[in-house]
């Protein structure tokens, strides 16, 4: 326990060493102890301490927090129950917090840890922070989902999923579904605009890949990601749409990838679960040694509004001032034509080709395996999508560009690699186009796997699978629409890097005077 001196400064107690800002106080308990003082070898007992405890947030290395704590005590009872009110009042002034939530547990996701790093690690900080929840564990795939349909998910100030993407994206298929479902909104429609869902989601990372949680917190770490849903923060998100033929197929935020990524998730079928996350390394190299391309075209307009380009160096980070930009026009926008959609007028380009992955990612998509991710400058809440086409290359080239993902060279500067920004793009494979135009015999169709010109050129016939936030979609000819900031999730994007804690506590003292 340490002693302190006690003092506010603006809307923060400073202790010994460093300044907690109010917004990141988790919790104040009272105590109650009597101190004994050693005299002349013995212990004497001395008046009765008064005592509280501050939780707060502390920032430990890699974007990781920790709840720390901190006990002033004194003898004088009144002052310290004014101070106990003072920032208790204070705390309950914090209106962004949340004070029920409704969880669902994913038991069966990544190393199937999802029940106990709930109630060892996340359960007990919000007890502290007075949360009340209602916890859900999922019995099957979609149970989430379904059930978000049902519930009064009016009464809670947000949703918690303890899982990976695929977990995260069952609650965001929910709550997205049910808005537009109270709103009146067709989700076939692919042009419809979608009412914004407020209602906040936390990720509790328990998965494979967590890249949600990995690319809007700085980490996929449990205590981490419980303490940012505590102090309320608010991270506006952008969502994909995904369509064909005028049906809604689904919403994707993380990474829609046909051929690589699409092959790794086909192979990668329920029977492998048992790998835990390492069925993605498995499935990863025999689709590398694969080597198989597609052929089909592409039309994308790109996205003219937003600032940046995917080449940037700088990344996104809290309070992104490119993010802010889109949701400044994204307001204005909304107060000019409330919800109808305008058409944009940019004209659409179109790239027809051989491709060995195409990638359109709504954020960077960094996760433990690649940190900085897929497209390292992507904008979380931009309202735009990053697209990214490797074209046909040898297998040594290939290796080279993914293990750009893993160091520090740039992935994108190849001459088989092109990346674009887009709001919206289409695709269709080469044998849907044939099939279209009716080129195609059936029996080529079913039978015709491999190139049967080019046995050994790793040409596919067949098509690949788009892999959407690690489900896949049941076709391949795809619409997509980048809707700026449709949701909200409980974090706020990467922080700057804080060397040192000193560093930390300084750079909060400056903020704060
Ligand atoms: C020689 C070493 C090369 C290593 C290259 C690694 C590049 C990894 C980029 C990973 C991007 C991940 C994008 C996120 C996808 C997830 O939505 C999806 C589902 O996750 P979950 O529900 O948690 O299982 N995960 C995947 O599709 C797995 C991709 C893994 C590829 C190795
Ligand atoms: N109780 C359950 N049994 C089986 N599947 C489930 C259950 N709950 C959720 N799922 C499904 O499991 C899939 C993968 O879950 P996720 O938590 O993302 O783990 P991982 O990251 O290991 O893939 C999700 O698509 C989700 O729909
Ligand atoms: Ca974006």
């Amino acid at each position: 326990m340490k002693e302190l001196v006690l003092f506010t400064v603006k809307s923060c107690v400073h202790t010994e060493n460093c300044f907690v800002p109010i917004s990141e106080i988790i919790a104040v308990e009272e105590r109650e102890f009597n101190k004994k003082q050693r005299n002349i070898g013995r212990w004497q007992k001395m008046a009765k301490l008064h005592a509280f405890t501050v939780y707060y947030v502390k920032r430990a290395r890699n974007h990781r927090w920790r709840c720390s704590d901190v006990t002033f005590w004194c003898v004088d009872e009144h002052l310290c129950n004014q101070w106990t009110q003072a920032l208790k009042e204070s705390l309950e002034m914090q209106k962004s917090r949340p004070k029920q939530l409704l969880v669902y547990i994913n038991p069966y996701g990544g190393k199937r840890q999802g029940k106990r790093i709930y109630e060892q690690k996340v359960a007990p900080l919000f007890n502290l922070a007075s949360i009340s929840t209602d916890v859900v564990i999922t019995e099957h795939a979609n149970h989430a989902k379904d059930n978000l349909f049902e519930v009064n998910i009016y009464k809670y100030d947000g949703v918690v999923c303890v899982g990976g993407d695929g977990m995260f994206s069952e609650v965001m298929h929910g709550l997205i579904g049910r808005m537009q479902k109270d709103s009146g909104i067709d989700q076939n429609n692919p042009k419809a605009s979608l009412v914004q869902c407020n209602i906040r989601i936390g990720i509790i990372p328990a998965g494979s890949t967590d890249c949600i949680c990995y690319s809007t917190v700085g980490i996929s770490d449990p205590v981490t990601s419980a303490l940012h849903i505590i102090v309320g923060d608010c991270q506006p998100l952008d969502v994909s749409s995904v369509h064909h033929n005028n049906t809604f197929l689904k919403y994707s935020v993380s990474l829609l990838g046909y051929g690589f990524y699409g092959d790794i998730l086909k192979d990668n079928s329920e029977k492998k679960r048992w790998m835990g996350p390492m069925r993605y390394d498995y499935s990863g190299f025999k689709t590398f040694l694969s080597h198989h391309y597609y052929e089909g075209t592409i039309a994308y307009q790109p996205a003219k509004r937003t600032h940046g380009s995917p080449r940037d160096k700088e990344s996104c980070r809290t309070g992104c001032y490119i993010c802010k930009k889109s949701e400044k026009q994204l307001a204005e926008q909304t107060k000019e034509h409330g919800l109808k959609h305008e058409e944009g007028e940019e004209e659409w380009k179109v790239i027809k080709g051989k491709f060995l992955a195409i990638n359109a990612v709504n954020m960077s998509c960094a996760c433990p395996r690649s940190p900085k991710g897929l497209s390292p400058a992507a904008h979380l809440a931009d309202g735009s999508a990053d697209l990214i086409l490797v074209r046909k290359c040898s297998r040594f080239d290939f290796l080279r560009y993914l293990v750009r993902h893993t160091n520090q060279d740039d992935q994108f500067d190849f001459p088989f690699v092109d990346v674009y920004r887009v709001k919206c793009f289409q695709f269709t494979s080469k044998l849907s186009e044939d099939n279209e135009s009716n080129v195609m015999d059936i029996g080529k169709k079913r039978f015709g796997q491999f190139c049967r010109d080019h046995p050994a050129c790793c040409c596919n016939i067949v098509n690949s699978t788009w892999n959407c936030d690690g489900e896949t979609l049941d076709s391949s000819a795809i619409e997509v629409r980048v809707h700026c900031q449709l949701m909200k999730l409980f974090a706020r994007g990467i922080e700057e890097n804080c060397k040192d804690e000193a560093a930390c506590s300084q750079s909060s003292i400056e903020q704060l005077l």
